[in-house]
């Protein structure tokens, strides 16, 4: 049994009130470890000593703070594969997609914000021969950074990695369901020179935990990646403090294909788009318009490669599709699969519930699933599943898979296939969404602004703006 223990101080503690949660193995049902169940007396304990740390992490210059996370990603690369388990284990994910995205692109995060804190440079304005203004933008304090399940690590870091590069001390809190990497990480952390305080990580539930954050007067701002609802309850909690946030939430992806894209292409990419993670990526294309002369043609060809998707053991090279992170998730994705039938979809391709032999006869495993004839406005093409499920539908022109599009109360992300750029332009201008990509998906370039539009969020994360939200401008006028 694994147990887990809060990260304070630079020590590990146990949590105050001696609560714990059990951590289960989606791919085997199994219960595998504890996590602490922390109270609003840990989450105050780690406030007071990331306050405590942050004059002298402040004063330390960002060359220095930039080589201690430098430190830490060599560091992650060091322990991969130790890590890709744990991630693997603890979310049910292959152990390929561990060892390949979540892990390599936690290493990035610090190293891309060690280095990125020494581009941040101060603006100047000047008024020849009347006056400078230079703008300081001096490190908020204390922040916290609240992640999610789908990319435990790779969205733990996201957040907390810029948040130590612009001088902020830090009280994170990973997801109750996969907390495992993160409590990994608080070592690799003292091994790569954090000051005790500067990286604080309390474990514990939502409404535990997570929501003593959110209220602590201590807390100068939250960055916060999950579902809408949260969001929206940690913005109500936290705007009567003016806490800065910067929210990064749910979606309800328009993956766009037009009859002139490289078909082949297009197909391969929305297998990924549609399944990659278990459709359990915010990023993720849920919503297929297919314009009508490639109609047939897509349909059969992704079909044919949904099919060939191997459903099973994570550990296994041959897994494609790991498990689910949870039953309750499975039976939210299963409630979903009930109602596209309800809506009068066809199901094309999966839809069942699958059953691994072995070991993982009790995990929680869902065949990747497609309806087709649902109404672009029906509640399965509006609501987030997040899951392996997605629709496919026919569009005749433009305007029409652009008004689908938009259709949603959400707005994160979209994806374009065409050969005609003038075209791919001229729809990404129109999509209500934060991040477009054409004749590609999840394609991540750190230094560009990441987030989403209407319900999908507030603020963006990445590169500068990541680095802007974590600081506070301060402008100097000097009369020459
Ligand atoms: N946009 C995204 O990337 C994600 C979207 N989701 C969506 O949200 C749905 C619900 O999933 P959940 O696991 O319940 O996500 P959630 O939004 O409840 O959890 C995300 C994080 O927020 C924390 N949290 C929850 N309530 C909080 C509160 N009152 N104050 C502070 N922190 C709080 C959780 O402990 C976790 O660390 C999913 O079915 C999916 O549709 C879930 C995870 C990621
Ligand atoms: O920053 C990225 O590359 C991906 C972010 C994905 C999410 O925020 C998500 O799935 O929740």
């Amino acid at each position: 049994m694994v147990q887990l223990h809060n990260f304070i101080n630079g020590e590990f503690r146990a949590p105050a009130a001696d609560g714990y949660l059990p951590l289960l193995n989606p791919a085997t049902g199994q219960v595998f470890g504890h996590v602490p169940d922390s109270t609003a007396a840990d989450v105050d304990q780690a406030l007071q000593a990331a306050t405590a740390a942050f004059p002298a992490w402040r004063a330390v210059p960002a060359e220095e703070r930039g080589r201690r996370l430098v430190r830490l990603a060599e560091l992650i690369e060091l322990n991969l594969e130790t890590l890709a388990q744990a991630e693997s284990q603890d979310n049910g994910k292959p152990l390929s997609l561990a060892r390949t995205l979540d892990i390599p692109r936690a290493a990035s995060n610090f190293a891309f914000f060690g280095t990125a804190a020494q581009h941040f440079a101060t603006e100047t304005h000047l008024q020849e021969g009347v006056a400078l203004n230079y703008t300081v933008r001096h490190p908020l304090g204390v922040v916290a950074c609240i992640s999610p399940w789908n990319l435990p690590l790779y969205l733990f870091t996201w957040k907390i990695a810029p948040a130590l590069a612009a001088g902020c001390c830090v009280v994170a809190k990973p997801s109750e369901v996969t907390p495992y990497t993160a409590y990994l990480l608080s070592e690799l952390s003292r091994e790569a020179g954090l000051p005790p305080g500067v990286l604080n990580i309390v474990h514990g539930t939502g409404p535990g935990a997570g929501q003593a954050l959110v209220e602590h007067p201590g807390i100068k701002a939250i960055s916060f990646t999950g579902g809408t609802a949260t969001g929206a309850h940690i913005a109500r909690t936290a705007a009567p403090q003016f806490k800065k946030l910067s929210l990064e939430l749910g979606g309800k992806n328009p993956n766009i294909i037009f009859a002139d894209c490289d078909l082949d292409a297009a197909v391969q990419t929305s297998l990924r788009s549609s399944f990659a993670n278990q459709g359990q990526i915010c990023l993720c294309g849920s919503r297929i318009f297919v314009e009508r002369g490639v109609y047939e043609p897509f349909k059969a060809a992704f079909l044919a490669q949904v099919r060939e998707l191997t459903v099973g053991d994570p550990l296994a090279a041959s897994t494609r599709q790991g498990a689910i992170v949870s039953e309750a998730h499975l039976h939210k994705i299963l409630s979903y699969i009930d109602l596209a039938h309800q809506e009068g979809g066809r199901l094309l391709t999966g839809g069942q519930r699958v059953q691994v032999p072995g070991r993982c006869a009790e995990g929680y495993f869902l065949q990747p699933t497609v309806f087709e004839n649902l109404a672009p406005d029906c509640r399965v093409n509006q609501e987030e599943i997040f899951g392996p499920v997605v629709t496919l539908t026919p569009f005749d022109h433009e305007e029409e898979a652009v008004t689908w599009a938009n259709g949603t109360d959400y707005g994160l992300s979209a994806t374009i296939w065409t050969r005609d750029l003038t075209r791919a332009h001229r729809v990404a201008h129109q999509l209500h969404v934060g991040v477009v990509w054409v004749n590609t998906w999840l394609h991540r370039d750190l230094r560009t602004p990441f987030g989403g539009m209407k319900n999908s969020g507030l603020g963006r994360e990445g590169g500068l703006e990541a680095l802007r939200f974590f600081t506070e401008a301060q402008n100097v006028c000097v009369k020459l």
